[in-house]
């Protein structure tokens, strides 16, 4: 992913100690160019300076296009982390080119600065040019003539962009992810704030009138930019074409497997043709599997696919194991009947018993959950395509490793700071790191592209909580599918881009795609989810992906239970003493 970093400030404060930072961070998410354009300014009759910098990790394209890119002119210039996947079908001429294999960037300057020069306000035609693509960005633009700038993110919050504020307001920085002296200034400056920016609207700021004040414009409406909304809430439900449910589960295949091309297919990079262009953050569950299974159908057949399989080391939870194999032992050997006044086991044996049948072996100490399970999807993908190089990559972390790194991580993941934050977000850093073992090689990938099965149980009904609204009818239920819907922006995607930027390397979320969206909310909640089956506690949740699934041939994978990432790497409850911790404590 690329990176943006923007700085406003009156002149004699530009450029203190911070900006340098924020250079540093944004340089890592794009290795492949750094650019700063700087523009002076007057309001309130103070001289200001607005610098824009733009990191690039280039993926489309002949060659790099290095960023802020400007118009023609010279008059516009955009800093652009996205990829564009689609476009509405009138912007024809977008689609030819990008489908041609232009640059994305550059296409869609050419639309905004086509949209200017017909008469257009710059934060028009940004808005216009943005409801005519399904992408996920954060972008920039700013018009040096009129001296206004444009930012937004996309309606899914797939991209990160940060707003930090000065104590007294008199300075702004935007940009896509936190340096430590930014977290600093937090935590030294009582007034100074920093905030995820809200991608329900565009913002655009007038700098000559108000040069640290955004405004929020509401957005152009377009299919791609309107609210998701179940077709349950809908005030008119479209008529169901899809009753019979294999129609539905083909008819979801289609648009899944389109997303998986679009987000596997025109990579443009100086790479080796050989090697691997595109990873799947593997935990071997149902919905990774399912994309890397679909990958397959698109990677060129001479590029191995790796599959990223994090797993920590945790004291803890092995050394539970331990005591539960020993009282095990013991009490094979001496039978003794229990007092009915002792407990049946104790919170750390519940935890142990968890992983004692998980873990492999005494010595495996990375043996968690997401391993074995990641290896069994890996034998059932090499048995499917025996012809495709599957590089399954073990990615172990020592406990000394996690806690080296621990601090990092939780600034690149703020503003967002729970300990369950910290557990997943060490779980991406480490994953999308891509560094482990291949057999007994170590191997680091070199794909930039990382594909993640995230999005499944919100749209789906995975999570547990589903099932407990389901108890209270099917109402509940499709209340509670709506609210995840709604706070897809909000929750996670803005802290894994963070997270996984950071390596040089992009996340794309193929059940994300604004037509599989489309697809799955115009699809009764009763056929996506089999609420017999998940009232019994049986394999109901997620059953149109079960089926399609099973249908590709995947039987063990399409049976798996959901695990939450950060109990199936054991990156949760890591350290000593952490048994009580809540995963909503601060970290
Ligand atoms: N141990 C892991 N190693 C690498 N990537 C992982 C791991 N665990 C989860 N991921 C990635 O993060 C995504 C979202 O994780 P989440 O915890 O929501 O799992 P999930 O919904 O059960 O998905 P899946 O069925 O793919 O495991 C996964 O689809 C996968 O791409
Ligand atoms: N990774 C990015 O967001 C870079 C921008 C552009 N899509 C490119 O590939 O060059």
């Amino acid at each position: 992913m690329c990176g943006i970093g923007i700085a406003i400030a009156p002149a004699s404060s530009a450029h203190d100690h911070v900006w340098p930072t924020v250079l540093d961070a944004i340089r890592r998410r794009g290795p492949d160019s750094l650019r700063t354009f700087h523009h002076h300014f007057t309001a309130h009759s103070q001289p200001y300076a607005l610098s824009l910098a733009s990191s690039v990790l280039s993926l489309r394209g002949v060659g790099i296009t290095a960023q802020p890119l400007a118009s023609t002119h010279g008059r516009l210039l955009l800093a652009w982390n996205g990829q564009i996947f689609d476009t509405v079908d009138g912007a024809s001429s977008s689609r030819v080119r990008l489908d041609a294999g232009e640059n994305d960037a550059q296409v869609l300057l050419d639309r905004i600065t086509t949209l200017v020069d017909a008469g257009s306000g710059c934060e028009q035609a940004v808005n216009a040019a943005l409801a005519e693509v399904e992408a996920p960005y954060a972008l920039a633009l700013l018009d040096t003539h009129t001296s206004t700038l444009v930012f937004a993110r996309d309606p899914l919050g797939r991209r990160s962009l940060l707003l930090h504020r000065s104590p007294r307001h008199e300075a702004l920085t935007i940009c896509s992810v936190a340096s430590t002296a930014l977290l600093d200034s937090i935590a030294n400056d009582p007034g100074a704030t920093l905030d995820e920016i809200d991608c329900a609207t565009i913002w655009a700021i007038d700098l000559l009138r108000s040069p640290t004040t955004p405004r929020a414009l509401p957005r152009c409406q377009s299919r791609f930019t309107q609210p998701l909304l179940l077709r349950e809430l809908r005030p008119q439900q479209p008529a169901s074409t899809e009753d019979d449910f294999e129609a539905a589960r083909d008819g979801f295949l289609a648009v899944l497997a389109d997303s998986v091309q679009r987000r596997v297919a025109n990579i443009a990079t100086d790479q080796a043709a050989g090697e691997a262009h595109v990873a799947v953050l593997f935990s071997g569950g149902l919905d990774c599997t399912t994309l890397a299974l679909l990958a397959h159908r698109y990677v060129p057949a001479h590029q191995p696919i790796d599959l990223l399989n994090v797993g920590f080391e945790n004291p803890r939870a092995l050394a539970a194991a331990r005591t539960e194999r020993q009282r095990k032992a013991r009490a094979s050997t001496e039978p003794r009947r229990r007092n009915k006044h002792q407990p049946a086991s104790t919170p750390l044996q519940d935890d142990a018993a968890e992983s004692a049948p998980e873990l492999g072996g005494e010595e495996d100490i990375y043996a968690v959950p997401d391993r074995l399970t990641g290896l069994a999807s890996y034998a059932e993908l090499r048995r499917l395509a025996p012809l495709r190089r599957w590089n399954f990559v073990a990615i172990n972390i020592a406990y000394d490793e996690y806690t080296r790194y621990r601090s990092q991580v939780a600034t690149l993941m703020a503003p967002t700071s729970s300990v369950m934050d910290l557990s997943i977000g060490c779980a991406l850093y480490f994953a999308s790191r891509g560094a482990g073992l291949l057999g007994t090689e170590l191997y680091t990938t070199p794909a930039r592209v990382l594909l993640s099965g995230l999005g499944a149980d919100e749209l789906l009904g995975g999570y547990s909580r589903h099932r407990h609204a389901l108890s209270s009818g099917l109402c509940a239920l499709v209340d509670e599918l709506q609210l995840d819907l709604h706070r897809l922006p909000t929750r996670n995607l803005g802290r894994d881009d963070r997270v996984i930027s950071t390596h040089a390397r992009e996340a794309r979320y193929p059940f994300l795609d604004r037509t599989v969206l489309d697809y799955l909310t115009s699809t009764p909640t009763t056929t996506k989810i089999n609420t017999d089956l998940l009232k019994a506690g049986q394999r109901g949740d997620k059953f149109l992906l079960r089926k399609l699934a099973q249908s590709l041939g995947l039987v063990q994978a399409s049976r798996l239970q959901k695990r939450a990432m950060q109990f199936g790497t054991r990156a949760a409850k890591i350290d000593p003493h952490s048994g009580a911790i809540k995963g909503h404590h601060k970290a």
